[in-house]
């Protein structure tokens, strides 16, 4: 029997999926996964019951996922699962920018009650104009699940875009329409564009990267668009840059007290993934990620250890081990299960950056002292027996 523990509420259509070995529970001891989307983890301590988490979404800055690493815990994210959700509501970003929609929509409230308010809105609408967004450069930066769809669908919309992504994955590349230019300079997209909207996940490297100096070279009266963190813009430097006149509008899925309530800032409560159907599809890929690592050793979307795929053990035993990516790991654990006359049915061992996986099929059961030995090698940081 497996515990899991959800830290937000994770959707039912995912939850659903787990069968009748799993029991949900109110806290998190005792758990063996851990089920997040926003919550902040940095400061909480976890059990050491904790094996797997998974955030049913994309962006981990919330879990200290090198920690986690350290301890021999996975973490999952689930890529891909809600950017379309966000996508559409970037479109809904830039046409709200463009288009005083949502100043028309309170004057239209507030007058309600005017007798000839069908004239009065006649008389009135110019000061809601706006423009359209055919024919204007949008820029945007990173290219991945989100940037591509947004990038895709902008094109169809008619604007010219341009992408950055230094890093970009192939298959987002295959995805990208033709008709995205590749910009293989940020101050291209800078001076060039009339719309630029960031798509990168929060990474030191990536903090504040819009900032003085990158809005300086920006074109007057661009518009930008941050559904990705609020730490990647310096916002005091936008606010500056925004009451100058140089940006048009900022739109940004962060609520802050910088930005909520200040002029030329539309601000929404971080509402990018929360739609039905980005909810649902999160929850279900966390799921399945959380049951194949837990019932088979499995790993597949983890961002601190590498994708390892052994399928269902047929074999009679099967190990996992998480450890440091260094050299004579393998000889140790052969080493000490040779020892025991444990003869090994089947092996993998995988790695991404510092960190390594190995999954063991075994043609008989390890007993405790093989599995302390294991445990006590140097770089070991956890031994599970999955089978
Ligand atoms: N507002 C919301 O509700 C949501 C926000 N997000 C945020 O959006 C971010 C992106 O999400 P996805 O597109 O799904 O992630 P992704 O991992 O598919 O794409 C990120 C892309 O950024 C690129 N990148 C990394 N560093 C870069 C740099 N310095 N310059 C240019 N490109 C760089 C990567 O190569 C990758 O292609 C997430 O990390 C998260 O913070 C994601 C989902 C929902
Ligand atoms: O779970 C959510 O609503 C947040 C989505 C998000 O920011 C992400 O997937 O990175």
């Amino acid at each position: 029997m497996f515990q899991y523990h959800c830290l937000n509420p994770i959707a039912e259509k995912g939850l659903g999926l787990f069968n009748e070995e799993y029991k949900k529970s109110e806290d998190l001891q005792e758990c063996d996964a851990v089920l997040v989307r926003s919550a902040k983890m940095h400061d909480m301590e976890l059990p050491e019951s904790v094996k797997v988490i998974a955030r049913a979404g994309a962006g981990v800055n919330n879990i200290p996922v090198k920690d986690c690493a350290e301890k021999g815990v996975v973490v999952f994210n689930t890529p891909g699962a809600n950017a379309n959700g966000v996508k559409e509501l970037v479109l809904a970003g830039m046409l709200l920018a463009s288009r005083d929609i949502v100043g028309g929509i309170e004057w239209v409230a507030k007058e309600k009650d005017q007798e000839d308010i069908d004239k009065l809105a006649e008389k009135q609408k110019k000061q809601f104009a706006g423009c359209e967004i055919m024919g204007k450069k949008l820029g945007i930066i990173g290219l991945g699940a989100i940037g591509a769809m947004v990038a895709n669908a902008a094109s169809a919309l008619g604007m010219e875009v341009y992408g950055y992504d230094p890093y970009i994955s192939i298959d987002a590349a295959w995805n990208l329409s033709r008709t995205i230019k590749h910009i293989k300079s940020l101050d291209e997209i800078y001076s060039q564009c009339d719309y630029i909207t960031i798509h990168v996940p929060l990474l030191d490297s990536t903090k504040e990267m819009i900032n003085k100096e990158a809005l300086d070279k920006m074109k007057d009266g661009v518009v930008l668009l941050n559904f990705a963190r609020d730490l990647l813009v310096d916002e005091d430097a936008l606010i500056e840059a925004l009451d100058s006149g140089k940006v048009k509008k900022y739109v940004t899925d962060f609520a802050n007290h910088t930005v909520a309530g200040h002029k030329g800032i539309l601000v929404t409560p971080h509402l990018g993934a929360s739609t039905e159907e980005s909810e649902e599809n999160c929850a279900v890929m966390a799921v399945k990620e959380v049951r194949d690592f837990l019932e088979n050793g499995n790993i597949k979307n983890s961002v601190n250890f590498p994708n390892c795929d052994m399928g269902t053990c047929v074999a009679v035993g099967r190990i996992a081990i998480c450890h440091k990516n260094i050299p004579n790991m393998i000889s140790q654990f052969t080493k000490i299960l040779g020892a025991e006359g444990l003869n090994i049915a089947d092996m993998t061992n995988k790695s991404k950056g510092e960190y390594a996986y190995t999954l063991i099929d075994l043609e008989s059961t390890a007993s405790k002292e093989a599995l302390d030995e294991l445990k006590a090698i140097e770089g070991v940081s956890r031994v599970r027996v999955v089978k």
